[in-house]
């Protein structure tokens, strides 16, 4: 979090491969790129975030004193290689896809240009904060998504694995769609709404549920919503809520904002009841929030059924991304500068899905003209250009018989990498996270809602242009020749 060093936030591997890199005089400069195999949590897609906190890490690369000392302590350093370190900084090329984007498999999230000890170091913490963000945005826009509508606030600080993934998690979740967080650190350092309501501990702190309804509303006239499942939510909860609702009234200290809180039972029913409740008492504009143990799948079950809830708040289940707990990026060497050429390299797998996508590359993303909507992304070498005014034929890499022919004119193109670094240094500025939130709203509006439903998604075809294709091939072919 922050601007705090985390140049030894790596595996100590690249260390060990960066002395041996050093030693060996290769500095070649490389091309890493990050990509991930599966979208998250069942998703047809997915939202990735981070890129700020990476431009961070790498503005602040320096080996302080105690970190060479640290590493000479280890007795596995050489002196030659420590010197190197301690005026290292990163030099190279970053290309990546701005935070907030909708993004798909095999396709480079961040692309690293670079010489090779630098770009081997920053591998580690790149894939650490790339992997946790755009896993909980993915997540968050699920629940969003699910809510239809309804606001969606983060509450699962005290259930995050830590206080960065908390923090960090809040960031990300509001980036996918969420309106605000409980995690007041967020809010502060990331400029986020701050949001609750109050706990169970209130209620239970006073002698009985009335006086902690009309002291919270005395307190907060603005925004009161009373937490009404402690005892007992139909029987006293709802009608106690109502009774200091009508004092305020009568009073005439109405609250702009006012309603209730259910946090156990069965919320579909609960909430018709109140609802009901509320509305004969005249209080039809109260809200009713919701929390217990929510995810996407229940926010949809609870949506069919009825359930008369305004406004969700989702902790454990959306901050820890409960069913889903990785993201699953990876940081692959994908080319070699010899000269002023890119050569292409490629990893081989006994499963075509991990052989990974030689070369220098960038992506198109193909819209349909008409509809606005994403028809496919293709992934091309760095220095192809393509030009909506031809017609583009895209065809499946894995089953190439799969053909699609796009006439001149009825698409367009975007390209998704944009350049961050430049010669080590940053060229590029971060949206606020309120930005990237409204920009991420947009970009899901660009996927048909047969890719954004939560189960059995319609997945986005992400293609290679003939000349990366034939490359990958001709590799493949050498390759088993060669045996
Ligand atoms: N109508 C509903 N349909 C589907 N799921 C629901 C419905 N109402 C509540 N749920 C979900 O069912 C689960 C209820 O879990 P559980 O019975 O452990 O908790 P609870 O009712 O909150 O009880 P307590 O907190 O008092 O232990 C939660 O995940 C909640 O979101
Ligand atoms: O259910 P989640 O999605 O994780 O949402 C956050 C939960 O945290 C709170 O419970 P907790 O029991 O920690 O405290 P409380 O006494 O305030 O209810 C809150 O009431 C929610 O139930
Ligand atoms: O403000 C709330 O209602 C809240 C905050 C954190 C966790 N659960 C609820």
């Amino acid at each position: 979090m922050g601007k705090q060093n985390l140049t030894l936030l790596t595996d100590f591997y690249e260390l060990t491969m960066m002395q041996g890199y050093f030693n060996n005089n290769m500095n070649e400069i490389v091309v890493f790129d990050v990509f991930y195999r599966d979208n998250p949590c069942n998703s047809g897609y997915a939202i990735c975030a981070g890129l700020e906190q990476v431009i961070e890490y790498v503005k602040n690369l320096r080996f302080k004193d105690d970190d060479i000392e640290y590493l000479r302590s280890l007795k596995i350093f050489d002196e030659n290689f420590l010197n190197y370190l301690k005026n290292f900084h990163f030099t190279g090329d970053i290309y990546a896809i701005p935070e907030g984007t909708v993004v798909f498999p095999m396709e480079p999230l961040l692309k690293v240009v670079a010489p090779i000890m630098e770009a081997q170091l920053i591998e580690t913490a790149i894939l650490n904060i790339i992997n946790h963000q755009s896993l909980i945005a993915t997540k968050a826009s699920r629940v969003v998504y699910a809510a239809s509508g309804a606001p969606v606030m983060e509450f699962g600080l005290r259930r995050a694995q830590g206080p960065d993934a908390g923090t960090l998690g809040a960031r990300a979740a509001v980036i996918g769609g969420c309106i605000g967080t409980s995690n007041v650190l967020s809010a502060k350092l990331y400029d986020l709404p701050a949001l609750g309501t109050h706990a169970h501990s209130w209620i239970m702190s006073f002698d009985d549920e009335l006086t902690a309804f009309r002291k919270y509303a005395e307190l907060y006239p603005l925004n009161t919503t009373l937490l009404v499942d402690t005892y007992d939510t139909l029987r006293t909860g709802v009608p106690n809520a109502i009774k200091v609702f009508k004092e305020l009234r009568d009073s005439g200290k109405m609250p702009e904002k006012y309603g209730i809180r259910l946090d156990s039972g069965d919320l579909a029913y609960l909430s018709k009841m109140a609802r009901k409740m509320l509305d004969e008492a005249g209080f039809t504009d109260a809200t009713i929030t919701a929390s217990s143990d929510l995810d996407e799948y229940v926010i949809e079950s609870l949506i069919a059924q009825d359930a008369k809830i305004d406004s969700w708040g989702v902790g454990t289940k959306l901050i820890t991304s409960k069913d889903c707990p990785s993201f699953g990026g990876v940081y692959k060497l994908s080319a070699i500068k010899k000269g002023d050429k890119f050569i292409p390299r490629m990893k081989l797998s006994e499963n075509q899905w991990k052989i990974t996508n030689p070369g220098n590359k960038k992506i198109y993303r193909i819209y349909e003209k008409d509809s606005g909507k994403v028809k496919a992304d293709l992934i091309t070498l760095h220095d192809e250009h393509f030009t909506s005014d031809k017609p583009l034929l895209l065809f499946d890499p894995i089953a190439t018989w799969k053909k699609t022919y796009l006439k001149p004119n009825t698409y367009t193109l975007r390209e998704l990498l944009v350049p961050i670094f430049i010669n080590g240094k940053c060229v590029y500025t971060s949206p606020s996270v309120m930005e990237i939130r409204d920009y991420c709203a947009k970009e899901q509006d660009t996927l048909w809602d047969e890719c954004r439903r939560l189960t059995n998604p319609h997945n986005v075809y992400v293609d290679l242009s003939s000349k990366l294709y034939q490359i990958k091939t001709d590799l493949l072919n050498e390759y088993y020749a060669s045996l």
